[in-house]
C-alpha cells in the first residue's frame, strides 16, 4: 500500500513527534461518542474535539492514515429511544444521524488545525456531506486526508464498533483502534468493578466466550473472521494514541491470540 508524503499540518509542525516512526500504514479509529461530551452529561466539548484533532494531527504528521468512526452516544443511542417508549429503527436512525452531527464537529476541529479532512455518510445526505464510497474513500486516505465515516453502517440495530471495524476491514487498515473512556480490556467492567482486571492481549474467542462488554459481539465476529486486530485504549491519556501507533504498549490488544 503505497503511503503519500504527509501533508504539513499545525501538529506536525510543532510536535516533537515529527520522528517517530509509525508501525502501522493505515488505521481505522474508533472514538466513543460518549468521550466527547468531556465533563458534561450530553452534547460535545469543543475543548474535547479540540484534543483529539491535535492527537490525530500527530499521527498524519508521521505519514499514516487515519480513517475514523465516530458513536453517537453523547446524542442519541437507539437501545436507549427504545427503552423510553419509541420505535426502535427511529431511534436507531436518529442514533446514525447523532454520528453525522459529531463527525462534522470533528471535521471542524480538524480543519481548524489546518488537518484536511472528508466526511462520508452511509446514508445519502446530498449537500451536507458525501455518500460513502469505498473507493473514493481510499483515493482520499491514500492522498493523505483523514476520513470520517458516518452514520454508522447505515443499518439499524448495529453499532458504531460494528460499523469501524466493517470500515477497518473495506479500506484495508492494518489495524482498528478503539478510543474509550477505560485503559483496556478488562475480565469485567472495571467502572462497575474496582477489582476487575486488566487483559494486555486477548484472542477474538475468548473476548467473545466472556462476553466482555468493551465491545459488541457482532463487531468481534466480524474482526475474528476477517484477521483484523483491534486495540482498545484510553483516549484520555495524552499521548496514548501516538504510543500506540509508534509501537508503544498501550491498552490491550484483540487478535488471534
Ligand atoms: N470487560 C470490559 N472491559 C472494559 N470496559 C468494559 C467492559 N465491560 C464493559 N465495559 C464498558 O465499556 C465502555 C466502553 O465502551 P464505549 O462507551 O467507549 O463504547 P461505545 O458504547 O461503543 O461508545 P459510544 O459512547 O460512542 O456509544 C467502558 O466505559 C466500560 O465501562
Ligand atoms: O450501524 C449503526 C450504527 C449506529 N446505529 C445507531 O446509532 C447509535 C449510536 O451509535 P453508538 O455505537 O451506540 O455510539 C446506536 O445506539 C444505534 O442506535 C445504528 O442504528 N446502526
Amino acid at each position: 500500500m503505497p503511503v503519500d508524503c504527509p501533508p504539513k499540518t499545525e501538529a506536525s509542525r510543532s510536535d516533537k513527534s515529527r520522528s517517530a516512526k509509525s508501525k502501522y500504514k493505515r488505521i481505522l479509529l474508533k472514538l466513543s461518542g460518549e468521550a466527547l461530551m468531556g465533563e458534561h452529561d450530553f452534547g460535545i466539548d469543543p475543548k474535547v474535539l479540540d484534543r483529539m484533532a491535535l492527537e490525530i494531527g500527530q499521527l498524519v504528521g508521521i505519514g499514516v492514515q487515519v480513517g475514523i468512526v465516530i458513536g453517537g452516544g453523547n446524542l442519541f443511542r437507539g437501545a436507549a429511544l427504545n427503552a423510553a417508549g419509541m420505535d426502535r429503527v427511529t431511534g436507531d436512525h436518529m442514533g446514525m444521524l447523532a454520528t453525522v452531527m459529531n463527525a462534522l464537529a470533528m471535521r471542524d476541529a480538524l480543519e481548524r488545525s489546518n488537518i484536511r479532512s472528508r466526511v462520508m455518510s452511509a446514508i445519502p445526505m446530498s449537500g451536507v456531506v458525501e455518500h460513502y464510497d469505498r473507493r473514493t474513500a481510499i483515493r482520499y486516505l491514500t492522498s493523505g486526508d483523514v476520513v470520517l465515516f458516518s452514520a454508522g453502517t447505515g443499518n439499524p440495530f448495529f453499532t458504531t464498533d460494528s460499523a469501524a471495524c466493517l470500515r477497518g476491514i473495506e479500506i484495508d487498515a492494518d489495524v482498528v483502534v478503539k478510543a474509550t473512556k477505560v485503559d483496556g480490556v478488562y475480565d469485567k467492567d472495571p467502572v462497575k468493578f474496582g477489582d476487575a482486571v486488566k487483559y494486555d492481549q486477548l484472542s477474538y474467542d475468548d473476548a467473545l466466550d466472556q462476553k466482555l462488554g468493551v465491545m459488541d459481539l457482532t463487531a468481534i465476529c466480524l474482526v475474528r473472521d476477517h484477521d483484523m486486530p483491534v486495540r482498545v485504549f484510553n483516549m484520555n491519556k495524552p499521548g496514548a494514541l501516538l504510543n500506540l501507533v509508534v509501537g508503544g504498549e498501550e491498552g490491550t490488544l484483540i487478535d488471534r491470540g
